[in-house]
C-alpha cells in the first residue's frame, strides 16, 4: 500500500509541475481548450465512452484542433481532414509514435505493431505484413473472400437471428484463411470461438488509449475495487484469450509444417523463413507473432463491425436497398452473383458501402498516435509527447463537407441532380505511416459481402407481436472496434432465383 501511495505521489507531483511549466510557458499559444481543473486537467470532462461524439463536439465549438490535457499529459483532438493530413501525413516522421497501452500489454498484445512506439521493431512488423497485405497481393485472396462472403449469405437465409456470430465468422475466417491457411467450415471450428473471445476482450476494453488507467497508469497496479481500475482487471482477467489465440495457430501450423500438410499461408512462409541457413528472410518468432497477432486484433472485429453498421442502414433504408438491388439486377442479371471484377460498373452499390462507412465507424477514434518533438501547427504549439487523436467520426460529420452528416444518403456522392457529388470518406482506415494495411483486404471483404447481400437477399425490420415494425434505435457501444448496440433484422431471399442460385453455388463451391 505504501508503494501505492508513493506512485500516486509522485504522479501528483509530476503532473503539478507539468501544469505549473505550461501555464508559465512563453511562445505560441495552445491550441484552443475546454475550462480545465487546476491539477487534473480535463480528467473529469473526458467522457469514459462514447468520446468520437463528444470530440466532436468540441471541434464545433473550439476548432478542428483542440488541446486537452490529463494530469498534464498532453492530448490534441483532430476533427478535420485537413489537420490530420497536415500532421500524420505531410509531417509523420513527427506523428507515428503511439503512447502507451497498459491496458492492451496487460492483456498480452505486446509487442503488436499496433501497439508499437516507432521505431526498429514496428519497422520490422509493418513490411512483414505489408508483403502479405498490400493490393497486388490482396487480389490473390478474392476467391477465398467471395467465398466466403456466400456463405454468409447462406448462413444469415438459414437463421438470422444469427446473425452478429455469422458476420463474426465471415470476417475471422478471413484473416484465419489468410494468417494459417485454415479453413473454416463449422460454427464449432475452435478458431472462432477463440475469435470471439478476443473480439469480445477487445470490445469491451474500453476506448483505446484513453481509459483511466491509459491517463493514470498507476492505477492498474491498486486493488480491483478502487475506482478507475476496472480495464485493467478486466484486461488482466482475458490474458489467457489473448495467448492462445497467439500460441494455437502457431503450433498448429508448425506442426503441420513437420507433417508436410500445412497450406501457403503467412505463419507457413514466415516459419519455413526461420529454417533459412543464412537468416537473410528470417525474422524473430515474437515478431512472426506480433504481426498475426495485429491482423486478429486489427481485422476481425472492425470487418464484422462495419457489416453491422450496413445492417443497420439497410433496415432503416429500405428504399436504397431497392435501388441497389436494381443495378445489380440490370448490370449483372439474375443468373449468376456478382464478383470482384464488378466492382467498376456497379456505381450506387459503391455509394451505399461508402455511405456505411461514413455514416458511422469500426474505429471511430482510429488509434491514437503520439507526436515525438515540439511543433508548431497553424500558430499553435503542439507539445511533444502529445496523444493525437484523429476523430474520424468528427471528420465525416464535418458540415463543410457532407450536407445533414448524421443522414444516411448515399445519394449523397452522385453528381447533381441527384446527388451534391461529396466525396468518398478517406478517413475510415486512418493516417499517414499508421495507416491500416489491412485496408485493401477489409474493403474487397466488405464490397463482396454487400454485393452478394443486396442482390440475394432484403433485409427488413422484424414485426413485433401486434405485426407493427420494430426500428433499431442507432446507438454504438465503443471499444478498440465499436460495434451498433444488438438489434434484429429480417432477412430473407428475395425470390426463388436467388434462392436457388445459392443453393447452386454454396453446394458447388464446398464440393
Ligand atoms: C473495416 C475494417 C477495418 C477498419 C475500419 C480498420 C481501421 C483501422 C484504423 C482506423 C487504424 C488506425 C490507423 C492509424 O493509426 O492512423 C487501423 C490500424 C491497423 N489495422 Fe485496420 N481496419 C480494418 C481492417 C483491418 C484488417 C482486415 C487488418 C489485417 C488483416 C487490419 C490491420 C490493422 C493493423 C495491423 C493496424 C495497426 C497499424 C499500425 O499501428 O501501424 N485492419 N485500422
Amino acid at each position: 500500500m505504501a508503494l501505492l501511495y508513493l506512485a500516486g505521489s509522485i504522479a501528483c507531483t509530476y503532473a503539478f509541475v507539468t501544469w505549473l511549466r505550461k501555464i508559465s510557458r512563453r511562445g505560441p499559444p495552445l491550441p484552443p481548450s475546454p475550462p480545465a481543473d487546476p491539477i487534473l486537467g480535463h480528467a473529469r470532462v473526458i467522457p469514459p465512452t462514447d468520446q468520437d461524439m463528444f470530440f466532436y463536439e468540441l471541434g464545433k465549438q473550439y476548432g478542428d484542433v483542440v488541446y486537452l490535457h490529463v494530469l498534464g499529459k498532453p492530448m490534441i483532438v483532430l476533427n478535420s481532414v485537413q489537420a490530420a493530413v497536415d500532421l500524420l501525413e505531410k509531417r509523420s516522421s513527427n506523428y507515428s509514435d503511439r503512447p502507451d497501452f497498459p491496458i492492451f500489454e496487460l492483456m498480452g498484445w505486446d509487442p503488436t505493431v499496433t501497439f508499437l512506439h516507432y521505431g526498429k521493431q514496428f519497422h520490422t512488423q509493418r513490411k512483414l505484413l505489408q508483403q502479405y497485405l498490400n493490393k497486388n497481393e490482396c487480389v490473390s485472396y478474392h476467391q477465398f473472400q467471395t467465398r466466403e462472403a456466400r456463405v454468409l449469405v447462406q448462413n444469415l437465409i438459414t437463421n438470422p437471428e444469427g446473425r452478429d456470430g455469422f458476420l463474426a465468422r465471415f470476417a475471422t475466417a478471413i484473416v484465419i484463411r489468410l494468417v494459417s491457411g485454415h479453413q473454416i467450415v463449422s460454427d464449432d471450428d475452435p478458431y472462432i470461438q477463440m475469435a470471439e473471445n478476443v473480439g469480445y476482450t477487445a470490445s469491451n476494453s474500453g476506448p483505446p488509449g484513453a481509459t483511466a488507467v491509459d491517463f493514470f497508469p498507476f492505477l492498474q497496479r491498486f486493488p480491483s475495487w478502487f475506482p478507475g481500475t476496472f480495464y485493467a482487471n478486466f484486461a488482466r482477467d482475458h490474458r489467457a484469450v489473448v495467448r492462445q489465440l497467439h500460441d494455437y495457430p502457431y503450433n498448429a501450423v508448425k506442426e503441420q509444417l513437420a507433417k508436410g500438410t500445412a497450406k501457403p499461408s503467412f505463419l507457413a512462409s514466415q516459419l519455413e523463413a526461420l529454417n533459412d541457413p543464412d537468416g537473410k528472410f528470417s525474422h524473430k518468432i515474437e515478431d512472426i507473432l506480433g504481426a498475426a497477432g495485429a491482423m486478429y486484433i486489427g481485422g476481425a472485429d472492425t470487418t464484422a463491425s462495419s457489416m453491422s453498421i450496413f445492417f443497420l442502414a439497410m433496415v432503416l433504408h429500405p428504399e436504397y436497398q431497392a435501388k441497389a438491388q436494381e443495378e445489380i439486377d440490370k448490370v449483372i442479371g439474375r443468373d449468376r452473383l456478382p464478383e470482384l471484377s464488378d466492382r467498376g460498373s456497379l456505381p450506387f452499390l459503391e455509394c451505399i458501402l461508402q455511405e456505411s462507412l461514413r455514416w458511422y465507424q469500426a474505429a471511430p477514434t482510429g488509434v491514437p498516435h503520439r507526436s515525438l518533438e515540439d511543433d508548431i501547427y497553424n500558430g499553435m504549439f503542439i507539445p511533444k509527447g502529445s496523444t493525437i487523436i484523429a476523430n474520424i467520426r468528427g471528420m465525416t460529420l464535418d458540415e463543410q463537407v457532407y450536407a445533414e452528416p448524421l443522414r444516411f444518403n448515399p445519394n449523397r456522392f452522385l453528381p447533381q441532380p441527384e446527388g451534391n457529388g461529396e466525396s468518398f470518406p478517406i478517413t475510415t482506415f486512418g493516417f499517414g505511416r499508421r495507416v491500416c494495411p489491412g485496408r485493401y483486404l477489409a474493403d474487397a471483404s466488405l464490397w463482396i459481402a454487400v454485393a452478394s447481400l443486396l442482390a440475394t437477399v432484403t433485409i427488413k425490420k422484424v414485426l413485433d407481436i401486434d405485426g407493427r415494425e420494430i426500428t433499431p434505435e442507432v446507438v454504438f457501444i465503443s471499444g478498440i472496434a465499436s460495434h451498433p448496440k444488438p438489434f434484429r433484422c429480417d432477412i430473407r431471399p428475395r425470390d426463388k432465383t436467388a434462392q436457388s442460385l445459392l443453393a447452386q453455388i454454396v453446394m458447388s463451391d464446398t464440393e
